[in-house]
């Protein structure tokens, strides 16, 4: 059974890697993340992610897994920054302030789609501006929800999160080990 990996965020890799998952093939899915209009960001994320699964083509025996992170501030979505001054605005709305990150999974194959979401909280600390020059400078904000990484510099400006370390960084790996297993992939069976 082949695993096709229908992401192209390095950390999504990164992640299936550390428990010992390596996809047969990566196919990034190209699909409009703009929100529907009053679209809430949990059912947001959740569409995309099962979006992303359906955009990537794949053969009726090839598991697809796909997954989708969010920024929410409340009601409001904040994606990947399009600039540094997007990004400098999503970090001084979230300063001093929690804020939620969202990641959805979805695997399919053939017509079968499997789902799972997963909120965690984050804390950010007040931001001076040099703190918000430096990080920019830093260019890590590039590609990321909300205009910042936990596992980059920003982790500095994290001093709490609740919920799922691993989804905040793009996939949730208790959840995303389920989701594989349901569809058959067989991610133990060499230990049995
Ligand atoms: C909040 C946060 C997000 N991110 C990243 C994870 C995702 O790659 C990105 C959110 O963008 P996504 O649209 O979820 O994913 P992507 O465009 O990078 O990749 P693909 O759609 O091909 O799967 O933000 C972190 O790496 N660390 C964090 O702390």
């Amino acid at each position: 059974m082949r695993l096709i990996l229908g992401s192209g965020s390095p950390r999504r890799r990164e992640l299936l890697a550390q428990i010992g998952v390596v996809a047969d093939d990566i196919r990034p899915p190209e699909i409009d993340e703009t929100p529907a209009k009053g679209e809430q960001p949990r059912p947001y994320c959740r569409r995309m992610a099962i979006e992303k699964a359906r955009a990537v083509e794949a053969a009726p025996d090839e598991i697809v897994l796909s997954a989708d992170t969010t920024v929410a501030l409340g009601r409001r979505i904040y994606g990947k920054p399009a600039d540094a001054g997007e990004a400098a605005s999503f970090l001084h709305a979230l300063s001093g302030r929690r804020h939620r990150v969202v990641t959805a999974v979805a695997v399919r194959l053939g017509d079968r789609i499997w789902e799972r979401d997963v909120v965690s909280t984050v804390r950010m600390k007040m931001l001076s501006n040099p703190e918000v020059n430096a990080y920019l400078e830093s260019g890590d904000w590039q590609g990321k929800a909300g205009g910042y990484s936990i596992q980059g510099p920003a982790g500095a400006f994290i001093p709490w999160i609740s919920g799922s370390y691993t989804a905040i960084v793009g996939l949730p790996l208790a959840e995303t080990a389920g989701l594989l297993m349901a569809a058959g992939y067989p991610l133990y069976e060499h230990a049995a």
